[in-house]
């Protein structure tokens, strides 16, 4: 007999990726282009990149010509930059901003690499709130997108704690280099404030319920710092659901509640009340701008001021009815369901 122990072989993983770090080969979708068009056929993303929505769309409200100075105020995976670039036919300027350290200079590094270098595209580390530092380098601007909310890398990535479907850390900070984390922030906030936090960002259903019983976690001195445990807590709020309508309720609710909680830390209703307001000043006459939101209350801020500007003449026609994304894009991109495009021009 052979002293040789027997080794149990270890099982392979790789064609039942379970965790982001093991979808090894999603995340290199240069090398492993097959896989990554699979994932996009079935109406998925591939882990660590992100699809565009609206591109058609926008670049036929944008319509960028050679030469032409604009910026992408909101670069993600660059999707939106990359259609941008190739219509300048490397004539003009592209501005990019983006305020997550992690994945910016990725980015930047993908496009370069496509040809698109510091010639004609120029990244920046910035909140698109401070346009009017932008437009002091590059000129006033011909062409504007913003594309807002958080990207398919952000809500994939566990370590940036934005989805309740993965453990990871209750942060949901786009720089994690600022402010305060997500659990910080339920530890500082009263009940009352964090009820109006939940329907005001969210229309949560259930913002009293759910409220009380963060506040009663926190208060018996129980932590809620990732995102399975705030997800819990919300599951144990909602148990006067009848059983047949409660995993549905209690997911729709975690959703809404995430979203409440990432608007808040990133003072996202904020930073775009600021860009609406600074966007005339930021255009040439007749420059175009297209934002793209992802929910009710974004939209009505980008409506409102889209009017207002209207009426007192600084814009010479704005969007009439919101742009939804063509019902295959819809089907076939899960994450491009409530997505609303507007435009205006400047007069
Ligand atoms: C939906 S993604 C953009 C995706 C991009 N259009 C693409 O094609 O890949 C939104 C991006 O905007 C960034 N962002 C959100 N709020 C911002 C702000 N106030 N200033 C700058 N960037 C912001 C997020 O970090 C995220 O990367």
């Amino acid at each position: 007999m052979s002293d040789q122990k027997h080794q149990r072989r270890v099982r392979y993983k790789g064609t039942h990726p379970k965790t982001f770090q093991e979808k090894y080969k999603e995340l290199q979708p240069d090398k492993y282009a097959e896989t990554v068009e699979k994932v996009i056929q079935k109406g998925g993303t591939p882990a660590g990149m992100h699809r565009p929505i609206c591109v058609k769309e926008i670049m036929d409200i944008l319509h960028i010509t050679p030469g032409e100075i604009g910026l992408d105020a909101t670069l993600g995976y660059g999707g939106h930059s990359l259609e941008m670039l190739k219509c300048l036919e490397h004539k003009g300027h592209l501005y990019a901003l983006d305020v997550d350290p992690i994945e910016l200079p990725r980015t930047k590094e993908r496009l370069e690499q496509k040809g698109f270098g510091p010639e004609i595209f120029t990244t920046k580390l910035m909140n698109f709130r401070d346009i009017d530092q932008v437009v002091l380098e590059s000129g006033p601007l011909d062409f504007l997108l913003a594309d807002l909310g958080v990207s398919s890398m952000q809500i994939d990535n566990p370590e940036r704690g934005f989805s309740f479907k993965m453990e990871g850390p209750l942060d949901l900070r786009l720089d994690p280099t600022k402010g305060i984390s997500a659990a910080k922030r339920l530890e500082t906030i009263s009940q009352n404030e964090l009820e109006g936090m939940f329907l005001e960002n969210a229309d949560e259903t259930y913002s009293a319920e759910i409220s009380h019983a963060i506040v009663r976690e926190l208060k018996k001195g129980n932590d809620i710092s990732t995102t399975t445990r705030l997800q819990e807590v919300i599951n144990d709020a909602l148990q006067f659901i009848p059983e047949s309508e409660r995993n549905d309720a209690v997911k729709k609710s975690c959703q809404r509640c995430f979203q409440a909680l990432r608007i808040d830390v990133n003072n996202e209703y904020e930073a775009l009340y600021d860009l609406l307001e600074k966007i005339p000043s930021a255009l040439v006459c007749s420059g175009r701008a297209a934002i793209l939101t992802f929910h009710s209350g974004e939209d009505r801020l980008v409506k409102k001021s889209f009017q207002k500007f209207y009426r007192e003449g600084v814009y010479r026609e704005i969007a009439p009815e919101p742009i939804r994304p063509s019902a295959g894009e819809r089907n076939s991109n899960s994450r491009a369901r409530c997505a609303k495009l507007r435009w205006a021009v400047k007069a």
